[in-house]
């Protein structure tokens, strides 16, 4: 509690008594009425304002529950909680930013380029593709310093979306600082790549701790997308596999695995495979088979099937699902179209207009990509193996993290067997 003097901004208050102060107070924290941004604030030797929110329907509320009570517009000091808030890097921005627009007589409109969030890697910070794009900010000198002062960093980078060029080489671009070099400690494995030459998928984090929680010691395993050795390395540090085989196109990408191997002391049981994975030399040694590329790995599984060894072993396909085909109002879903395979299996077989919750329709799209995924599998293993006695058991489907709205990154564990 303050008085009234101290720090002072204008605020709407319900005015008690002092003895009834603490229960009234409790009774609006508990309805939601009362306004966290300020501070009770001592009348005199009996009274008390207590803050409360001003919107129309909170107003009501407490005109119905307290209506012998005034109300009264005071200058009520911020609350540490709304002092902390105006101290928050994105609060810090807004108002630095605010204030040189209007010097240098740039249009209100442009306050939407101004971020919102950012990703953060250490001294380094990377904001949206959309922020600061438009002409006029370059009517600030020294915009790049002031966003970094703001934001607590020495480097400042922008996005633009992954490049479709199939190596998802980077397209960031540095705005402050020459080198896009960062490094990341994640569980223990330390991964260094330069952001402006390889990606790096912070969402996979539950995925790599699936992978490190599995013990691969008497196994060969293959990693045919390896990035920067996102998931190379928890097989090798945490997971202790014998042997990765790990293939990656980007020479960016292949140079920091190289490195990602040294530093974390596991190049002697990595064999890194510069190039395309779909022409990737190697017998059929692989116990495992990890498929990290989304949106889809399905250009790998060719690949996939013919390293397997001969009594089989596990593939871990990822791909994104699309779980919501439903149009306008009504909650309804229709033919999501994997293809068919050679077995005359057609995966178009969602085809309803009953109402389904969210969580169904994703149940029903992973199913369909799922079956659609074990025939295709099971066919090539026929064809590229050459027996007809193989089976592939759906193990577990992961669901990795959300991609985008109604897109879901998922992995399928499927063991694939043949019997003797
Ligand atoms: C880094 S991303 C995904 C890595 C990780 N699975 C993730 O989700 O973060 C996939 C990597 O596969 C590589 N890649 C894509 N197609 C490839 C191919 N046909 N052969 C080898 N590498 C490929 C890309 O260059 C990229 O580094």
């Amino acid at each position: 509690m303050t008085n009234e003097r101290e720090n002072p901004i204008n605020a709407l208050s319900l005015i008690v008594q002092l003895k009834q102060g603490k229960e009234i107070r409790q009774q609006l924290e508990k309805r939601g009425l009362f306004d966290d941004c300020h501070r009770l604030v001592l009348l005199g030797e009996d009274q008390v304002a207590i803050p409360i929110r001003q919107d129309m329907e909170s107003l009501e509320f407490i005109n119905r529950l307290w209506p012998d009570f005034i109300q009264r517009r005071l200058n009520m000091p911020l609350s540490k909680k709304a002092q902390a808030r105006l101290n928050t890097p994105s609060a810090k921005l807004s108002s630095e930013l605010s204030r040189l627009m209007n010097q240098y007589n740039i249009s209100e409109d442009l306050k939407t380029e101004i971020p919102r969030k950012w990703e953060k890697h250490h001294d380094l910070v990377i904001i949206p593709a959309t922020s600061f794009i438009s002409e006029d900010w370059t009517k600030i000198p020294g915009l790049w310093k002031v966003v970094a002062k703001c934001l607590s960093c020495q480097r400042l980078a922008r996005h633009a979306c992954v490049a479709s060029d199939g190596i998802r080489s980077s397209q960031i671009t540095m705005l402050l600082g020459n080198s896009g070099q960062v490094t990341h400690l994640d569980n223990g494995i330390s991964y260094s790549y330069d952001i402006t030459k390889c990606m790096f998928s912070a969402g996979n984090i539950t995925e790599k701790l699936r992978i490190a929680s599995w013990d691969c010691s008497r196994e060969i395993v293959v990693d045919l997308y390896a990035g920067i050795g996102y998931f190379t390395l928890p097989y090798l540090v945490h997971a202790k596999a014998a042997h990765v085989h790990a293939c990656e196109w980007n020479p960016h990408a292949a140079a920091a695995l190289r490195q990602n191997l040294k530093d974390n002391g596991v190049s002697d049981r990595c064999s890194v495979h510069e190039g395309d994975c779909r022409q990737l030399d190697l017998p059929p040694v692989a116990d495992r088979v990890n498929l990290g590329l989304i949106p889809s790995s399905e250009d790998g599984w060719p690949t996939a099937v013919r390293v397997l060894r001969h009594g089989g072993g596990m593939l871990h396909i990822h791909s994104n699902v699309e779980h919501s085909l439903s149009t306008g109002d009504r909650d309804e879903c229709s033919g999501g179209s994997y293809g068919g395979d050679e077995n005359g299996v057609s995966s178009s077989v969602l085809d309803c207009t009953i109402k389904l919750s969210g969580k169904e329709k994703l149940q029903q799209a992973c199913t369909l990509w799922s079956s659609y995924t074990q025939s295709r599998i099971l066919s090539l293993l026929h064809t590229i193996k050459g027996s007809n006695q193989w089976s592939v058991r759906p193990v577990h489907l992961e669901v990795v993290k959300s991609y985008a709205p109604h897109i879901v990154h998922v992995v399928l564990d499927l063991e694939c067997r043949i019997s003797d």
